[in-house]
């Protein structure tokens, strides 16, 4: 039989496979200007539910009597997100977070020999029996919540001792372990290993979430490669606030994506809203989009290159990978440069219902080129030469 040639090609990585877990209420919180009200939570929950990102996670109760408060009332707003929360593999912590209306809790605890020396002191047989404690109470009295184990600082801890940490809590019944590249050490080739030996030793139906920082830079493409080596949750944060420089952005991730899976993308997303979730978290911390952020920055879709306009005008896409429209964002053409070229002068031109002939454009192709030498020219400056040229 031979292959239906009018048949779309299958997604090479379909959307379908993996979930988003949006951490903007609980790493963002640990952003140097994350500092969120309630009514901020609610706005961002809200948001974030509107986008449709299947979980939201927000910090531990532990934190206190007002973030307890917080939980219990983001989660009584009859939103179609999960809600899940961060939690110390402690009692204590626990039990206080089982009230709060949650649908899942992460458990984290970390594995490195940074934080078992400097964090909270216990060996690996000591993790395993805390985790055991732990969920097992959690499937006892709250079978319903789900629930994730995570080895904090996951790439710089012992291959051996993440194997055993990670076949314990699949044992146990955990619903997804958790891969954290905690200081943003990891290359994506170690990310995709990694997670292909994680999926080794848990049972089949036990997810795998990837948490990235970006110290290195690499907290888009992490994510990128857990996903291709079989993880099914990915960590964000809208504009990829949090510790330091932070983790993966909910931006640069689809943005990422959308290249593997548009329709799958669009099918479970209101993409177009991704604006509105960016200005919102850069107006609570106080900050602008920075200029070059993926999809929303004021320059992703800055055209200015003679070379580049002739072609985008023809088709967008001889230098767009993602088409600015899907994300609610516009493209920008900046033809008053001194790197303009004829074929860009030529169409402002026609925009403006004005004929040149071939030297005349050659001629106000070089005048603007000139000019610009000078100062870039804005629509309106471009527009009166164009005007005065023309019949000159
Ligand atoms: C990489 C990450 O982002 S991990 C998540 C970080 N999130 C947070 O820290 C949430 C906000 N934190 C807080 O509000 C507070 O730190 C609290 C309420 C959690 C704890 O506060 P405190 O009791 O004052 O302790 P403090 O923060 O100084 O120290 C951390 C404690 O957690 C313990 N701890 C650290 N990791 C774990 C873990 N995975 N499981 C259990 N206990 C842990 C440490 O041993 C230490 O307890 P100790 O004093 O008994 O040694
Ligand atoms: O719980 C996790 O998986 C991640 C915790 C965290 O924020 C980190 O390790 O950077
Ligand atoms: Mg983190």
């Amino acid at each position: 039989m031979t292959p239906d040639s009018s048949a779309p090609p299958a997604p090479l990585i379909p959307a379908t496979g993996w979930a988003i877990i949006d951490s903007t209420l609980r790493e963002g919180e640990q952003f140097a200007r994350g500092n969120f009200k309630t009514g901020d939570k609610i706005e961002i929950a809200r948001a974030l539910d509107a986008f449709g990102v299947e979980f939201i996670e927000v910090t531990t109760p532990m934190v206190s009597a007002q973030t307890h408060a917080d939980i219990r009332q983001l989660t009584s707003l009859g939103l179609k997100a999960k809600f899940l929360t961060h939690v110390r593999c402690h009692m204590d912590d626990v039990q206080r977070a089982v009230d709060t209306g949650v649908d899942g809790l992460d458990l984290l605890f970390g594995t490195s020999s940074f934080l078992r020396e400097f964090s909270h002191g216990k060996n690996i047989a000591q993790i395993i029996d805390a985790a055991q404690e732990v969920i097992s109470w959690i499937k006892t009295h709250h079978p319903a919540l789900q629930i994730r184990f995570s080895a904090e600082d996951t790439f710089r801890s012992e291959e051996a001792d993440l194997m055993a940490v990670y076949r314990a809590v699949s044992d146990l019944g955990v619903h997804r372990v958790g891969l954290a590249d905690t200081v943003g050490v990891a290359t994506p080739r170690q990310v995709y290993t990694l997670v292909r030996e994680v999926r080794k030793v848990i049972h089949a139906d036990c997810g795998i979430e990837f948490h990235g920082h970006n110290d290195t830079g690499c907290a888009v493409s992490n994510a990128y490669e857990a996903v291709e080596a079989g993880a099914t949750h990915i960590d964000t944060t809208i504009l990829g606030i949090g510790e330091r420089n932070g983790i993966t952005p909910l931006g640069g991730f689809l943005a990422r994506m959308f290249t593997f899976d548009p329709q799958g993308l669009m099918d479970k997303y209101n993409l177009d809203l991704l604006p509105e979730l960016d200005a919102m978290i850069a107006r609570m911390v106080d900050l602008p989009i920075p200029w070059n952020n993926y999809l929303t920055g004021e320059f992703a879709y800055n055209h200015k290159a003679g070379m580049h306009l002739k072609a985008i005008y023809l088709n967008p896409g001889a230098y767009e990978a993602i088409p600015p429209g899907v994300f609610g964002v516009g493209r920008r053409i900046q033809a008053g440069s001194k790197v303009t070229g004829k074929h860009a002068i030529a169409y402002k031109a026609r925009e403006l219902g004005l004929h040149y002939g071939e030297d005349a454009l050659r001629r106000v192709t070089d005048h603007i080129k000139a000019l610009a030498e000078q100062g870039e020219l804005d629509d309106e400056h471009l527009e009166h030469v164009l005007r005065e040229w023309v019949s000159a």
